[in-house]
């Protein structure tokens, strides 16, 4: 409790750890990538109100997070959760310092994004067929062209890509995914020129130690510093995998303000890893993240009154139950 007080305590600009855990052996710095208002909010379903995605983008912008995945181009019959992608995109406040990458499946995803104003856009592949023709209508070869065409276009306006491949640690459809496979795809990915490769446990099924023999299997093909741990809590292990994704050396973490999330075509999967709880365990290991815990907490706060559900962070249960936010 005493260590939960001292980071709620600290609620003006970035959050410097009060511990003094060692960190030898672990990264420095950890990027957070908050995808709470696009992997999030896809999954609600009551359709949000612009202005809620608006003032949620609004507040995590200020709370030293690096990067805030906005929303997806993407179909709106699809997803109809997204449709709002083009006034969200037009209507969020920038602040300098931070990326706001978008989701695009495709060329028209992608020219879409830019008209609306996008600067750095995401490709999403998957390391299973089922889950790549159920979830983008097509398999992963004809997955890995679209996204050629898109990182092709990308590059000559200078829009950096990120590439996602879903199924890392299990599929919905198709069950256990073997390391070979998304260390295939992740390399496919990485050498057309996505500058980074985001590992997702779409259906949380991962444990430390599938996520060690996936990660060894993949960190043979692409550098660890290009390398992102995109974990979901459905059997409550995410902080356990990213323990053991930071252990082995990666320094990006995709998570969600309030554990908000789950993939539309991924039954069953419950949200991403919640921000709060990623912050939390991050600074008690003394690592680095620039973000101000109190701030995410409080931006998961909005977005719960808003969306009228309790949040699934632990460290803002817990904040909440013993009154530590005041
Ligand atoms: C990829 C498509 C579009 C293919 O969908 P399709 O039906 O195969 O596309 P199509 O090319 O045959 O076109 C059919 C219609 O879709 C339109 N269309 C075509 N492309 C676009 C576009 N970009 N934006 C808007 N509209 C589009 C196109 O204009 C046409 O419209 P119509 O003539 O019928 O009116 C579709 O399957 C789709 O939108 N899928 C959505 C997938 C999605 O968003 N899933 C959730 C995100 S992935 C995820 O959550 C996992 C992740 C990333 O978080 C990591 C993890 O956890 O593992």
């Amino acid at each position: 409790l005493d260590s939960v007080t001292e980071q709620l305590n600290n609620k003006k600009g970035s959050f410097i750890s009060l511990h003094l855990l060692s960190s030898s052996g672990l990264p420095e710095y950890i990027k957070i990538v908050e995808v709470g208002p696009r992997d999030g909010l896809q999954n609600e379903k009551v359709i949000v109100p612009t202005d809620t995605k608006i003032e949620l983008i609004n507040q995590l912008s200020k709370t030293g997070l690096p990067a805030i995945e906005v929303t997806s181009f993407v179909s709106s019959k699809w997803v109809p959760q997204m449709a709002d992608h083009k006034e969200v995109m037009r209507g969020i406040e920038r602040h300098p310092g931070v990326q706001y990458p978008v989701l695009t499946p495709n060329l028209q995803g992608f020219h879409s994004a830019i008209a609306a104003g996008a600067t750095e856009v995401s490709v999403f592949g998957a390391a299973s067929e089922s889950f790549s023709k159920m979830n983008i209508n097509c398999s992963i070869e004809e997955s890995i062209e679209r996204f050629e065409e898109v990182i092709k276009s990308a590059r000559n306006m200078n829009i950096p890509v990120r590439g996602y491949v879903s199924c890392a640690l299990g599929c919905p459809y198709e069950g256990n995914v073997v390391p070979d496979k998304v260390a295939e795809v992740s390399k496919r990915l990485y050498s057309m020129g996505c500058y980074e490769i985001s590992l997702g446990d779409t259906i949380g099924v991962g444990t430390p130690g599938s996520m060690k023999k996936m990660l060894e299997a993949v960190m043979k093909e692409i550098p660890l510093s290009a390398l992102a741990v995109h974990c979901h809590d459905t059997y409550g292990q995410a902080l356990a995998n990213i323990l053991t994704a930071i252990q082995m050396g990666v320094a990006v973490v995709d998570s969600s303000v309030a554990g908000l999330g789950g993939c539309p075509y991924a039954k069953g999967a419950t949200g991403n890893v919640a921000t709060e709880d990623v912050i939390y365990m991050l600074n008690g290991l003394g690592i680095n993240t620039g973000v101000n815990l109190c701030a995410v907490m409080e931006a998961g706060n909005f977005i719960c009154t808003a969306l009228n559900k309790k949040t699934n962070s632990k460290v803002a249960q817990a904040s909440f139950r013993t009154g530590t936010t005041n």
